[in-house]
């Protein structure tokens, strides 16, 4: 669990302006000398293994000299975040009495009566696989290599995440210990995902056995440059980031805790697939649901989760946070305490202005703008940052379904006729290329001959896509549910009316000039005049929503027709629920 004690850069990034030769390796001056940083003596916290690898690297050594690092490094030093105070709290009661520094008491420390940990996994560990060296620590788990003794695996290294019973103190930590085991099997077949093998239990541990990755966290990777990567060398992480964390979220998976620490390289090769690893954190969520506990780690911490209502979209900000490290070497929302780094997630803009961000190009700056953007229903979605033009002409991107789409084909149907035709003027403002990302979608739904699709289309293709994961996380249920409510066609042109999200058009430069376009459009061919009344029941509003008030500004007073206001907020979509909240 990486709340807000994962290893930091701070740790490894020592301020030039202090020390310029000093090579990026464990710093313990900075790990030690801050009274706040009660993470930095505990076994746990000391920096993986895996980080020998790198020491006699030539990237390593061509470090020490590294003089580009981007002036936030420069100008004060790292210190860690204090200890977390809410969140703390919060990780607290996830995992009972667990305090960092307790982290490496001997098991069977803490006896807490009426817990099943039971898993039902195999209990024979022992008889397959010979444990050798840790290669890493996590908060509650910690790594090692091991040998298959018999079966499939035998004389094959592997990697085993042993997770003591000692520390599952509370229900919640035992159920996510079932759920990250449970999720990792599911979630097969992905070549960004750590292969799952199988897992086991004895009365001290769990033990799950993946695929061994020995090239080391990105984290590792990040510093070993002195935290700067070139915009082709950031695109040919972030295209394998996005690429698994857009499978997760089609299979109804939100990860929670996406950093640097939680992806690995599978081998040391420069060109070695990146792999995400740790589900400890991860959950099942279904495309209108909204999860509310607070979890994951303080630097990469989305807006919203801190309000405790998200979805998937909480981990396009954490993808948002690494994208932004990549490029320039600091973090986005940085402060000395954990709570100030809250508040800047919460209130502040991450900075463009410095170096390196003006000599980078306007797609990659436009890219991690729309990552970062607070409001969550302005993000891209996962496939939405592949198809983004910064992107778009990688090698290895392929776009996957995208259940945005899907949500607001639903919703779409669902909608007055005044609104579809609306949201169609929309549509036709917007050009070739900014509905490259709708074609793909409407392509990968697989058109009829003639062109035509159904909701029928979402549940083959997701078929198709389907992994245990998704029937575990309910979303071929959901979809079974509304595909049989509507069975109308829809050419491409339909498609595009109903597919756009017009939150995430918002968010685009050029937004008013569409509304603009867009109402011209609708003027010609879809505005006419409307009672308030009629407007209401068009709306579906409520009979405890006082029209008169709230919906006279959608009408033209002159030709009582939809004022270009009007337009806008229908376009947007409302229901009774607005106005009350209004
Ligand atoms: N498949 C693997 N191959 C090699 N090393 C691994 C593998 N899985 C995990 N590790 C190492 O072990 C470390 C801890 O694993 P993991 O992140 O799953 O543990 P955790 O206790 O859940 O961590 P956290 O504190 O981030 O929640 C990783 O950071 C990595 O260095
Ligand atoms: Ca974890
Ligand atoms: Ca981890």
């Amino acid at each position: 669990m990486g709340l807000c004690h994962g290893k930091s850069i701070d740790h490894h990034l020592p301020t030039q302006s202090q020390n310029p030769a000093i090579p990026i390796e464990k710093d313990s001056t900075t790990s030690n000398s801050h009274p706040a940083d009660k993470t930095s003596d505990i076994p746990f916290y000391s920096p993986s293994p895996l980080r020998s690898f790198f020491k006699n690297s030539p990237a390593n050594s061509a470090n020490s000299s590294v003089t580009s690092t981007p002036l936030r490094f420069f100008k004060r030093p790292f210190p860690p975040p204090s200890p977390a105070k809410h969140i703390k709290s919060l990780l607290a009661r996830r995992h009972g009495s667990v305090k960092p520094n307790e982290a490496s008491i001997p098991e069977g420390h803490e006896v807490v009566i009426g817990l099943d940990k039971n898993f039902g996994y195999s209990n024979h560990f022992v008889a397959h696989y010979e444990l050798g060296e840790e290669v890493g620590r996590g908060h509650f788990g910690y790594t090692c290599l091991a040998k298959g003794k018999k079966g499939n695996f035998k004389a094959h290294d592997v990697a085993v995440k042993v997770i003591p019973k000692s520390k599952m103190s509370t229900a919640i930590a035992i159920e996510d210990v079932r759920r990250e085991v449970k999720i990792l099997r599911a979630l097969t077949g992905h070549k960004n995902l750590v292969q799952f093998y199988d897992s086991y239990e004895d009365d001290d541990n769990v033990y799950i056995v993946m695929e061994l990755c020995k090239g080391g966290e990105l984290l590792d990777r990040i510093l070993s440059r002195g935290g700067k990567y070139s915009e082709e060398d950031a695109k040919e992480v972030m295209v394998q980031i996005l690429s698994v964390v857009a499978f997760c979220h089609l299979q109804g998976v939100v990860h929670r805790d996406l950093k640097p620490e939680n992806f690995l390289y599978l081998s040391k090769d420069a060109k070695s697939p990146l792999k995400a690893i740790d589900f400890g954190l991860s959950d099942y969520v279904k495309p209108d649901e909204r999860l509310n506990d607070i979890v994951g780690s303080a630097y990469y911490v989305a807006p919203e989760v801190l309000h405790r209502s998200y979805g998937t979209e909480a981990d396009m900000w954490s993808i948002g946070v690494i994208a932004y490290i990549l490029l320039c070497g600091s973090r986005p929302f940085w402060s000395r305490t954990e709570s100030g780094i809250f508040r800047a997630v919460l209130k502040a803009d991450p900075s463009f202005d410095e170096g390196p961000w003006p000599n980078l190009s306007p797609d990659a700056l436009d890219f991690v703008k729309r990552l970062l953007n607070k409001d969550y229903r302005k993000r891209l979605t996962a496939a939405q940052a592949l198809s983004h033009p910064w992107l778009a002409g990688h090698p290895d991107t392929k776009v996957p379904l995208d259940m945005i789409v899907y949500r607001q084909v639903k919703a779409y149907i669902c909608s007055s006729s005044l609104r579809r035709s609306a949201l169609g003027a929309l549509a036709r403002t917007l050009s070739v290329s900014q509905l490259a990302y709708v074609r793909e979608q409407f392509n990968l739904l697989g058109p009829n001959k003639s062109g035509y699709i159904t909701m029928q289309n979402f549940k083959t293709a997701l078929t198709k896509n389907v992994t245990e994961a998704m029937k575990d996380s309910r979303v071929t249920e959901y979809i079974n549910v509304v595909s049989s409510l509507q069975h109308r066609k829809m050419d491409f042109e339909e498609f595009c009316a109903s597919a756009i999200s017009v939150h995430q058009l918002v968010g685009i430069q050029t937004w008013e000039e569409h509304a603009r376009s867009a109402y011209e459009l609708f003027e010609k061919d879809g505005n006419r005049p409307i009672r308030i009344e009629e407007l209401a029941s068009e709306l579906g509003l409520s009979a405890s929503v006082p029209v008169h008030v709230v919906l006279q500004d959608w009408i033209r007073h002159s030709d009582g027709k939809l004022s270009f206001l009007g337009f806008v907020r229908l376009v947007h979509g409302v229901s009774s629920r607005t106005f009350q909240k209004a």
